[in-house]
């Protein structure tokens, strides 16, 4: 049902021990159809100013893939682990989102490819992409950060990527149909719609049939018409500063995200947002009780306002809780 706006306040959940486990830097968060919590990290690999050469080719190739499971699942009230799968498979995750059928979708920057997993056997179901091949035509990507899959349609939303501006529509079983977006020509002009800088995120909204996208380093959200790719609009805030790294929808109406650290001398602090997805209007922010946002990385929520966020350098995952259900707890 709708949520008063105006009394809709969420904070840590300071109790949920997900904050103790020792993970690599965290990529990726994605809830699976029983809501359980999968993250998505980079084990003893890192994302560092060696990892490519100008031309986005991976340099690290020879440490392997990363021996560790990379997809761990977690129960979301406990933080107990469920599963954990995905070893020698990845050299630097990135995005990752579940499908309605609970399969995994994961993109690696380093592979410039993007994964379709099973939830629990090993071969990976579908790959789009050329193994450590950065490119940007219908068989390659470059850097791509995340996926995205409707669940009325199956069409596959590639965002494409670091050293792309664009996203790519596939059909379900992987042929490519079309993609839409363009660079931003120079830090000076304004960003048009369509234009991106690094597409980071993706959130898929069936209710609307709407994808919305984190247009990073411009610090805002522009959002498009399934299926169309049409420019439908842009969500931008003062309080975003400049940048925007992830957006997540959860059933109901509401859009969450989280910024960037400020730059030098700038105000913006790093923090989440939630806002009503109809209107774009920022109803609340949250930042952690415990430790602090370092590099806010993806976001996701659940039905009922429970909201994850994972940080890639923290190497940190928080859990986040409306307080109307901890007033009714205190009452
Ligand atoms: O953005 C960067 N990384 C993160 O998004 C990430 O996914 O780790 C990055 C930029 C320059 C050098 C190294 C890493």
């Amino acid at each position: 049902g709708e949520i008063l706006d105006q009394d809709f306040h969420i904070e840590e959940a300071v109790e949920w021990p997900g904050l103790d486990l020792k993970l690599g830097q965290v990529s990726g968060l994605a809830l699976d159809p029983e809501n359980n919590l999968v993250i998505f990290h980079r084990g003893d690999h890192v994302w560092d100013e060696n990892s490519f050469d100008s031309k986005f080719v991976y340099q690290q190739r020879g440490l392997g893939p990363i021996e560790q499971n990379t997809i761990i699942v977690l129960n979301p009230s406990n933080a107990k682990l469920l599963n954990s799968v995905g070893k020698s498979l990845f050299y630097l995750p990135h995005g990752l989102s579940i499908d309605k059928n609970g399969n995994y979708w994961a993109t690696d920057v380093a592979l410039h490819q993007v994964f379709k997993l099973g939830a629990n056997n090993k071969e990976p179901l579908l790959i789009l992409g050329v193994a450590l091949q950065p490119g940007s035509d219908k068989n390659h990507f470059c850097q791509p950060t995340d996926v995205a899959v409707d669940p009325i349609t199956g069409s596959i939303y590639v965002s494409d990527g670091y050293c792309n501006s664009r996203i790519i529509q596939f059909s379900p079983n992987g042929l490519y149909m079309m993609q839409w977006g363009e660079g931003t020509e120079t830090s000076l002009g304004r960003a048009r719609p369509g234009q991106f800088r690094i597409p980071h995120s993706l959130a898929l909204i069936p209710d609307f049939s709407q994808l919305c996208v984190a247009d990073r380093e411009n610090g805002r959200i522009q959002c498009f018409r399934l299926e169309t790719g049409e420019f439908i609009r842009e969500i931008k805030h003062k309080s975003f500063g400049r940048e925007l790294f992830a957006v997540s929808y959860a059933p109901g109406g509401l859009l969450f995200a989280v910024n960037g650290m400020p730059y030098p001398g700038e105000a913006e602090p790093v923090q989440g947002f939630v806002m009503n997805f109809s209107t774009g209007e920022i109803i609340d922010t949250f930042i952690p009780v415990r430790k602090s946002f370092e590099m806010p990385h993806d976001v996701v929520a659940s039905a009922d306002k429970t909201v994850f966020v994972g940080d890639v350098h923290a190497r940190a995952v928080w859990k986040f809780a409306s307080t109307e259900k901890m007033e009714h707890r205190s009452v």
